[in-house]
């Protein structure tokens, strides 16, 4: 049987699978198996907490979206890590050292539950994103396949990101232009697209078409790259609180060559086991 934790931030849901004690290898077909709502378990992204490689950190972990592929950086699963490598005994550190594929970022536990990251600094270069521009600029035109041209922010927060400003949230064309955005020819490795609606200096609201996934009730890179892109663009002060479908984090990035702050919830649901490996469908 293979042991696993149900966990969500902001109802942005995890499989979390600690591959410390349990030898996991799982096909890119498995974990969309254990990704389905109504064939596996369900959830957004799966996570692996693996032992460190390095000696400055406390841990790994590993992220993988619904649809399998392996991605470098998640926001709301950094939050629930360290609050299952905490409540599971694995370490008794607030401040936990832990290895993504995007380098190394720092979860702290806080006393009232929520969990604060640093979650690095943002990139813009397009190269680093990856995005196909022959210039840096803070806003690019992208011409939609169903022929819209829409106004984006492009940057990369460890995993890439699109931001599209909008008047209302509520009628925002998440479901029309998310998936021509993510799987945009600009975007060689597709995109998180966030649909941003300002409020005033210091308050968004925002949706998220998630890369791999769809939309999701909370994307923490996604409230980042949002507030990043509202700052630079002199939309936004430097501390935002940004109200997703799911609730609320809080975003702040002090000046241009720090990192950003992320702060919100992180919540168990339930532990579990499933038969392993999972019974193929016939
Ligand atoms: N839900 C996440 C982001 C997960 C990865 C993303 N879908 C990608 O493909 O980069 C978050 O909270 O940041």
């Amino acid at each position: 049987m293979l042991k696993f934790s149900k966990m969500h931030g902001l109802g942005n849901d995890f499989i979390v699978i600690d591959a410390i004690h349990q030898s996991v290898e799982l096909s890119k077909q498995q974990i969309q198996m254990l990704a389905d709502r109504h064939w596996g378990i369900g959830c957004d992204q799966l996570l692996l907490v693996q032992p460190a490689e390095s000696a400055e950190a406390d841990f790994r972990y590993r992220i993988f979206n619904a649809d399998g592929g392996e991605v470098a950086q998640c926001g709301n699963g950094a939050r629930c890590f360290a609050r299952f490598v905490h409540d599971k005994g694995l370490t008794d550190k607030t401040v936990i050292a832990v290895e993504t594929a995007s380098g190394l970022i720092y979860p702290e536990l806080q006393s009232d539950g929520q969990v604060r990251v640093d979650m690095g600094p943002p990139r813009f270069e397009p190269a680093a994103i990856p995005f196909v521009a022959n210039e840096l600029s803070n806003t690019y035109m992208l011409t939609l396949p169903s022929g819209p041209h829409v106004e984006i922010s492009a940057l990369s927060m460890g995993n890439p990101h699109a931001v599209v400003r909008v008047e209302n949230i509520s009628a925002a064309p998440v479901a029309e232009w998310g998936p021509q955005i993510e799987a945009h020819e600009r975007f060689p490795e597709r995109v998180n697209a966030g649909f941003m609606q300002v409020v005033d200096h210091d308050h968004i609201r925002l949706r998220v078409y998630e890369r791999g996934v769809g939309e999701t009730q909370a994307c923490g890179t996604g409230a980042c790259a949002a507030v990043v892109s509202g700052i630079r663009r002199g939309l936004l002060a430097r501390d935002v609180q940004v109200a997703l479908p799911g609730g609320c984090l809080h975003i702040s990035w002090p000046d241009e060559a720090s990192n950003v702050m992320m702060t919100g919830p992180a919540q168990h649901v339930f532990d579990g086991e499933i038969e392993w490996p999972i019974p193929t469908q016939s």
